[in-house]
């Protein structure tokens, strides 16, 4: 990850232009893969200065994925004309400093907490007749694969990329499953029933993430498995948040 800072200083006759120009040209940048976010923000004390923060997936890929692909040209057309009032354009690396708010996987309770949700749910899953001929030929460490990648998701260590060969091996893994919409509901039940049965948080924030992920992850799960499917393996990890509400504070 990392973060592009773009420091302008725009005439106060310009600034509508400026905002407007950066509104057309953000259409551009969610379109883009390696784009994870931008943020325009003006100065307080001195409206003239502007911050843009982008948020990219790495330097590499913003500089030869981004500025060489097909959403470069219709974002730079926009705010071409703001060129001359740059005043600072680099790329920053995030510092650990750690954070006023918990990730989810330390809200959750650690990989602990995550290895038991998985070990018992794929105890169960045998036993389900809809789950179980999907699995019949299950990795017997399959448990602590997935544990490994929802850890990493929900912002824990770097185990599933560094180890299993991250998101490639996760999708390599769903290819021709044809997993059905039946199968996949059934899956999302079953986990959720799972995380109440070992106790895993159940504040109403960390559940509506928690199943947030579950819904848009056994979707994706979906489309890789249909027949012919030919998802862009080159996707980064995702990364699972808090989502619109902050931790329950009690
Ligand atoms: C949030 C949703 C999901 C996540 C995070 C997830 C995660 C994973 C991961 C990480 C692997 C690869 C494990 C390894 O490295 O060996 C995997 C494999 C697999 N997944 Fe999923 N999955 C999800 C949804 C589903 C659903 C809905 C189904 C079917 C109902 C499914 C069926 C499978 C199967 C059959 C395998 C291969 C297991 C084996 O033979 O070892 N997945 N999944």
């Amino acid at each position: 990850m990392t973060i592009e800072y773009i420091r302008y200083r725009v005439p106060a006759d310009r600034s509508a232009e400026f905002e407007d120009a950066y509104r057309r040209a953000a259409a551009h940048l969610a379109a883009a893969p390696e784009c994870r976010g931008i943020e325009l923000t003006r100065c307080e004390e001195e409206p003239e200065s502007y911050v843009v923060r982008l948020t990219w997936t790495s330097t590499h890929d913003h500089l030869d994925g981004f500025r060489k692909g097909p959403n470069f040209p219709p974002f730079f057309a926009q705010i071409r004309g703001f060129v001359d009032d740059i005043q600072e354009m680099r790329h920053y690396t995030p510092v650990e400093i750690g954070d006023a708010v918990p990730t989810l996987y330390e809200w959750a309770g650690g990989a602990d907490a995550i290895e038991k949700l998985f070990q018992v749910f794929y105890e169960r899953v045998p036993q389900d007749e809809l789950l179980a001929p999907l699995f019949a030929g299950m990795d017997p460490d399959h448990a602590k694969h997935v544990a490994a990648w929802v850890g990493e998701v929900f912002g824990g260590p770097r185990v599933y990329s560094e180890h299993r060969g991250g998101h490639p091996h996760m999708v390599a893994k769903h290819l021709g499953r044809g997993i059905t919409e039946q199968q996949r509901r059934r899956w999302v039940a079953l986990l959720q029933e799972t995380a109440d049965e070992v106790g895993l948080p159940d504040d109403p924030e960390f559940r509506s993430a928690f199943v947030g992920y579950l819904e848009w992850g056994t979707r994706m799960a979906v489309i890789f498995s249909r027949p012919g499917a030919k998802p862009n393996q080159d996707e980064p990890m995702p990364e699972w948040g808090w989502g619109n509400v902050l931790p329950w504070q009690g």
